[in-house]
């Protein structure tokens, strides 16, 4: 796992196009989320650049009269002095810039033209994430995921360096003295192909893994589907929810993508029945296509839930756009179907107490079923408590079973998984008049009455 050894801070620049059809408080938002997305990565914002065009230029992304500006921005802030071209910019001879960051996704050729011609290394949007990804990646499967993502991002590029070395240049793509660039190239994209091959073997394998380990959870459990998910997008709050709602050590920090691994925890103080809390990896927009793809089997467990609780963060001005883009993946990965409740956070975090409680009428008027809360309040934990607890309640059933004296190992499993009314112990077992999920009390059923009626018969009999 990677290590920061450079715990020196490194500057960037960010550059950015806004297309005619992107308004500019999404422009805004979106390039504000990129420098947190590098604060991440240990980068500090010092300047950014903004290019206002009717689409990307296809030879390096930015226009040429962008290019050098930045070009002369970046020379300045190295003092460059054998460099008589270099001009005087105000401001940037305080550090040194060693990264641009660009807030799209490029193609391998835009990024290649766009370093030659600042003279810095460039990082796209899509790099950025993935990056973070990697180095925040915990278990076997986020890094086997991470990693096939990453290939597959990677290998157009290696290509486009190795194509643009050429035989004469091969040592810039730092590939040393081995055949032609050509054959160089088909070897690296035949090694690519091999890893990818055998790090989806190893997902295969894991997930076949926690697909037994998942079933063997809930026939323990014997309740079905009794679980919450938290989902939305990163840095809302769900792990500090989760930990608030389970009472659990799960990791939160003020970073992006904290999680990148789906938690699982039982509702605490426990109800019946008892409730699974699971913490999911976070949203972004333009997730790249990879990570969808690779997350999904991590957000499978999203889709098991009988119930999402989506976390939005009320006190962030782009949380219009972050609900949506998490409704999209959410759709994207299947999970139209399942009851959802959107759950706003952070409203401590949103000004003065008249504002926080303006700004909490006027989300519960336009989002009628939601709930407004801080995370970082305790009744206000208690009420989603409540509010998770009686989702699960309305769809509960009552029943009348005879659990016979011969029976009795199911006791455990009756009270945990439903609400015991009442319990009358007669000569042939204990009545029970019991509460709980139309699924388990077919299930108890089942197991007590095995196969037949004439069973049931025969206890009666007996
Ligand atoms: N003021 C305030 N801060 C909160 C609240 N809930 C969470 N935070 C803070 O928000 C930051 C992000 O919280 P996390 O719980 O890690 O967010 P997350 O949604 O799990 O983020 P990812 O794992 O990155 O997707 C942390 O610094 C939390 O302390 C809240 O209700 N109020
Ligand atoms: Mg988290």
């Amino acid at each position: 796992m990677q290590t920061e050894v450079n715990e020196k801070p490194r500057y960037a620049i960010v550059a950015s196009v806004q297309l005619p059809e992107v308004g500019d408080v999404e422009f805004e938002s979106s390039l504000t989320e990129l420098a947190e997305l590098a604060k991440t990565l240990g980068f500090q914002v010092v300047q950014t650049f903004i290019q206002k065009r009717s689409g990307f230029d296809r030879t390096a992304y930015l226009g040429v009269g962008k290019r050098e500006e930045i070009s002369h921005f970046v020379r300045a802030s190295r003092h460059d002095d054998d460099d008589e071209d270099a001009p005087h910019v105000p401001n940037s001879s305080a550090v040194e810039i060693d990264m641009l960051l660009v807030d799209h996704e490029i193609s391998p050729s835009q990024a290649r033209n766009l370093e030659l011609a600042v003279g810095c290394e460039v990082m796209d949007r899509t790099m950025v994430i993935l990056e973070i990804f990697h180095r925040n990646a915990r278990s076997r499967a986020a890094r086997a995921q991470v990693e096939i993502a990453r290939l597959g991002y990677m290998a157009p590029r290696l290509r486009e360096a190795a194509k643009l070395a050429g035989p004469q240049g091969r040592q810039r793509s730092g590939t040393g003295g081995r055949g032609a660039g050509e054959s160089h190239t088909e070897l690296d994209r035949r090694k690519v192909r091999d890893r990818i091959a055998e790090l989806q073997r190893e997902i295969s394998a894991m997930e076949l893994e926690r697909k037994t380990q998942r079933a063997r959870r809930l026939e323990r459990q014997g309740q079905g589907l009794a679980g919450v998910s938290l989902v939305g997008y990163t840095n809302a709050g769900k792990s500090t929810l989760m930990r608030a709602l389970t009472g659990s050590e799960v990791l939160v920090a003020n970073k992006l993508f904290a999680t990148l691994d789906t938690t699982v925890r039982v509702l605490h103080p426990e109800s019946v029945p008892r409730v699974l809390v699971s913490d999911t990896v976070g949203f972004i927009k333009n997730l790249p296509h990879g990570l969808v793809a690779s997350f999904k089997s991590t957000l499978e467990e999203a889709l098991d839930a009988a119930l999402l609780l989506h976390v939005i963060d009320a006190s962030d001005p782009g949380f219009l756009r972050q609900l949506a883009v998490t409704d999209e993946v959410l759709s994207e990965i299947g999970a139209d179907e399942v009851p959802r409740i959107r759950v706003f956070n952070k409203i401590d975090h949103v000004g003065s107490k008249a504002e926080q409680e303006a700004w909490a009428a006027e989300l519960r008027e336009r989002y009628p079923d939601c709930v407004v809360m801080s995370a970082r309040r305790p009744e206000d934990v208690a009420q989603l408590h409540a509010t998770i607890v009686a989702f699960f309640r309305q769809e509960l059933v009552e029943e009348t079973l005879l659990l016979p004296w011969s029976a009795q190992q199911l006791r455990g499993e009756i009270y945990a998984s439903c609400q015991v009314l009442e319990e009358r112990p007669e000569e042939e077992g204990s009545w029970l008049r019991l509460r709980g999920e139309p699924e388990q009390l077919r299930r108890l059923n089942a197991l007590l009455n095995p196969g037949s009626q004439g069973r049931e018969k025969e206890y009666w009999e007996r």
